[in-house]
């Protein structure tokens, strides 16, 4: 054989075997690419049977209901990130009139409970079938699960009774003082920014705020005025800031507490909880081996509480990291949010001037006392609270079944939301309710007599532990604020305020900018 028609022969075997490769493979792709979408259908199949799979339940129930869709349940406004989850709550109980109506959070039936009656059953008459929380920290977490807004019974119980003696109106007069010397700081700081457009109260009230509960809780001078990148400041920035992690992270406490402990997801990013951990550890030590500052914070109180019973030392760490988290945050927005409208209503802020002046100029000072004798101011945060509560929604877990009325058995294991934000809402129970009116807390004896209607500290034996001590940093915020200087919009003030959806806390989108005018120019 010639040798060109050899190597002709040859390249024809080797492209025959090459095409019949090829065929091969193509077969084999296309199993697998058979395989493979087969697997997905029967993949998505499953997902969708095991997410609708408890989509009756409220139907079965006969009870009024917003339908879900597979996955996602009722939740999918939400993830348009259009509204916070206490706005969507509230459009709910609007266009759903019955007491209580259900959702779907992803998979989970939730109940939503919306007569104040009823309200008034769960949170204190029948409090005994609603001691949990449904929302929680990873057990994985030694603060996280410590953390009296996450613990269950027993624990809580425990946790509560040994922090309650912190809040006594003796040890309360003692943290005044440490706050007013905080709210003077305030004061030095807006002095340099007057007649200033646009000065982002918010970041001031933070910061004041910041000050006060480093002060308290851990002893620490937080330095928040003297620099913006304060380490307290920074720290508490990224808590509460509105990044896609930072939104996970808290929606997951509320909406998946399975998968909370399963993957250990912690409400504080590690490296942060890790530092204030740190800090709250250092001082704890120093303290020990020192004999200042007794009996005037919150880290000598509770060890002398550690002292008179057994005190765990985690759990000194989880309530001076409970104070710092429940405490700064719902300080600086209410003391923002009632700056907010006071300088969109010049006469109230006229009226609460006036009185705040007068008591000064009665005893040249400002006690205790007298601010808890302004009833003005406390008409005014009160409805700040009511058109900004804090945490817009409360929850709790049924603990064994319940009789609600006489269509509906609560059952163990479902969660129940109340839409706090929307009650505070109803025209109702408050006319006109978008106008900011201190008049309706004229004469608080007609507040939640027969049902619960106003409780932007929740109510019951779960109600918001450090109320008292929130309401005198607010209180004095303002005292300090209003006695020096005049509050007035700017350009860039919102009209009307818009919250950020991605926090499940109430607040505002764009930081709450304004004037302040020095009183005596
Ligand atoms: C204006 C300020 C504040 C507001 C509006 C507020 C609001 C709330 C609300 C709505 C709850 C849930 C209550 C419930 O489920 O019934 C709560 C719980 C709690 N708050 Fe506050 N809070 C404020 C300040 C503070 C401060 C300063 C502290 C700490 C020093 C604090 C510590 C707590 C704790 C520990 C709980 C959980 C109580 C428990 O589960 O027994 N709060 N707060």
């Amino acid at each position: 054989m010639n040798p060109s028609s050899s190597f002709l022969a040859q390249v024809k075997d080797n492209n025959y075997f090459m095409t019949q490769n090829v065929m091969l493979s193509e077969k084999k792709s296309k199993w697998m690419l058979a395989i493979l979408l087969i697997l997905l259908a029967l993949s998505t199949i499953l997902l969708y049977k095991y997410s609708t799979r408890k989509f009756n339940y409220w139907k079965i129930r006969k009870v009024n209901y917003v339908k879900p869709i597979p996955i996602l349940g009722s939740l999918l406004p939400l993830f348009r990130l259009k509204q916070t989850f206490g706005e969507w709550l509230s459009d709910l109980s609007r266009q759903q009139k019955d007491d209580y109506f259900g959702i779907f959070v992803l998979d989970q039936p939730v109940l939503v409970v919306q007569s104040p009656k009823l309200i008034k059953n769960i949170l204190q008459k029948d409090f005994v079938h609603f001691q949990n929380r449904s929302a929680t920290g990873s057990k994985h977490d030694p603060i996280m699960s410590n953390l009296m807004f996450f613990s269950d019974n027993p624990e809580w119980k425990n946790s509560r009774s040994k922090v309650t003696p912190v809040f006594t109106t003796g040890k309360l007069k003692l943290m005044f003082e440490v706050i007013k010397k905080e709210s003077e700081r305030m004061v030095d700081y807006i002095a340099e920014r007057v007649n200033v457009a646009n000065v982002e109260s918010k970041e001031i009230c933070a910061k004041y705020s910041t000050n006060v509960i480093a002060r308290c809780a851990f002893s620490v001078d937080a330095q928040s005025f003297q620099s913006d990148d304060a380490e307290f400041r920074n720290l508490g920035r990224r808590v509460f800031d509105f990044r896609y992690s930072t939104a996970f992270r808290n929606l997951s406490a509320w909406f998946t507490p399975n998968l909370v402990h399963t993957f250990n997801i912690s409400f504080v990013e590690p490296n942060t909880s890790n530092r204030l951990q740190a800090i709250f550890n250092e001082v704890l030590d120093q303290r020990k081996s020192s004999c200042l500052n007794k009996g005037s914070d919150l880290i000598d109180i509770m060890l002398e509480a550690q002292n008179k019973s057994n005190f765990e030392e985690k759990y000194l760490v989880a309530h001076a990291f409970q104070f710092y988290l429940a405490g700064f945050e719902t300080i600086s927005s209410t003391l923002s949010f009632t700056l907010y409208e006071l300088c969109i209503r010049p006469d109230i802020q006229t009226r609460l001037r006036t009185e705040i002046l007068e008591s000064i100029e009665k005893t040249k000072t400002i006690t205790y006392d007298e601010v808890a004798e302004m009833k003005y101011l406390d008409m005014c945060v009160c409805e700040s609270l009511r058109k900004y509560p804090v945490l817009p929604f409360l929850d709790r877990t049924c603990s064994s079944n319940y009789k609600l009325d006489d269509d509906l058995i609560i059952e163990k294991g479902v969660p129940v939301y109340i839409p706090l934000f929307g009650l505070h809402y109803n025209p109702e129970l408050y006319p006109d309710p978008q106008k900011y009116d201190p008049e309706r807390f004229e004469d608080k004896t007609k507040i939640n007599v027969d049902c619960l209607s106003y409780i932007p500290f929740g109510e019951g034996p779960r109600i918001c532990i450090g109320n008292r001590f929130g309401l005198m940093g607010v209180k004095l915020g303002l005292v300090a604020i209003l006695s020096k200087f005049k509050l007035e919009m700017s350009d860039q003030t919102p009209i009307p305020l818009q919250f950020e959806s991605k926090s499940i806390l109430l607040q505002s989108k764009v930081g709450i900018p304004l004037k302040f005018v020095p009183l005596v120019q």
